[in-house]
């Protein structure tokens, strides 16, 4: 039964090791400001010096994060910058692994979280396409079916055929968003990126969306913009310096965060 489950899920980067010894010094005296900070739930996650250890400065991520997932679940993250929705999705698609605790995902997982995630600057539009096909094992009459959807969802004219590296950040986007919309995931994890693109090319890209979110029985996005998460969600996790401050149905939660916004201006 496709589920996720995480149990006392933490994850710490450590950042700036010996050489940078200065720089670790001045940063760590601003980090215990940080501390302060993000109690008060502003920004980032928490830094500490492992003073015992390496002599690193730690960033935690995710702290004891627990939830269960089931199918019917549309989950929406939300919070402050660094509060560790990326970083969960990540964790969730199998990309980081924890530092502590248990991750157990039944299902087959799918993550929009990277536009750019596996393709090639020097190929072009359609040879990244076929080389994503080659990785999805699809047969060559499915290729050619879908090499045209691609070409024309993504509606990149000439350019489908000069190398990625000439592309503009919106049409990695649109070539990105053809190309990650192609799997049908029994979970499915999704950044904000996904909403990016000119106006025209966001209603394609919803359309497109809402049939694979439709299929799939688990749904994780992260975003900062509520009217999205109203649309996909019907529960939303609020986070807070990699932690779960509220958890609960879309509507309730959303209203108690835009209040929390109002308060906070
Ligand atoms: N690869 C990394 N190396 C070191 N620190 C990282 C790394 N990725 C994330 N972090 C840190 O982990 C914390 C959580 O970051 P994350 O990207 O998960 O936040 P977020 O909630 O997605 O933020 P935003 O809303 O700004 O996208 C931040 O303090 C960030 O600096």
């Amino acid at each position: 039964m496709t589920h996720i489950h995480l149990r006392d899920v933490s994850l710490t980067f450590p950042v700036l090791h010996g050489a940078s010894r200065s720089l670790k010094k001045t940063v760590f005296s601003r980090a215990k400001s940080s501390v302060q900070k993000i109690r008060q739930g502003k920004v980032g996650g928490t830094m500490s010096l492992d003073e015992a250890g390496s002599g690193c400065l730690l960033v935690q991520a995710l702290s004891g994060f627990n939830i269960s997932i089931n199918s019917g679940d549309r989950v929406g993250l939300i919070g402050h910058n660094g509060a560790g929705k990326t970083t969960l999705l990540r964790v969730l698609a199998g990309i980081y692994e924890a530092s502590a605790g248990r991750v157990d995902v039944e299902g087959k997982r799918h993550a929009l979280i990277d536009p750019q995630a596996g393709m090639n600057p020097e190929l072009t539009g359609r040879e990244n396409f076929r080389l994503f096909a080659l990785r999805l094992g699809l047969k060559k009459s499915e290729v050619q079916a879908m090499e045209k959807d691609v070409e024309e969802f993504s509606d990149l004219g000439l350019f489908f055929d000069l190398p990625l590296r000439l592309y503009s950040s919106g049409m990695g986007v649109r070539l990105g968003f053809a190309l990650a919309t192609l799997p049908r995931p029994n979970i499915l994890l999704m950044d904000e990126w996904f909403m990016a693109g000119d106006q025209r090319f966001q209603n394609k890209a919803e359309q497109r969306l809402s049939s694979m979110v439709s299929s799939a029985e688990i749904v994780v996005v992260a975003s900062h913009s509520l009217s999205v998460l109203r649309t996909w969600c019907n529960r939303i996790v609020w986070m807070e310096g990699g932690c779960i401050k509220m958890d609960g149905p879309a509507e309730d939660i959303l209203e108690a965060y835009e209040e929390f916004l109002k308060k906070a201006q």
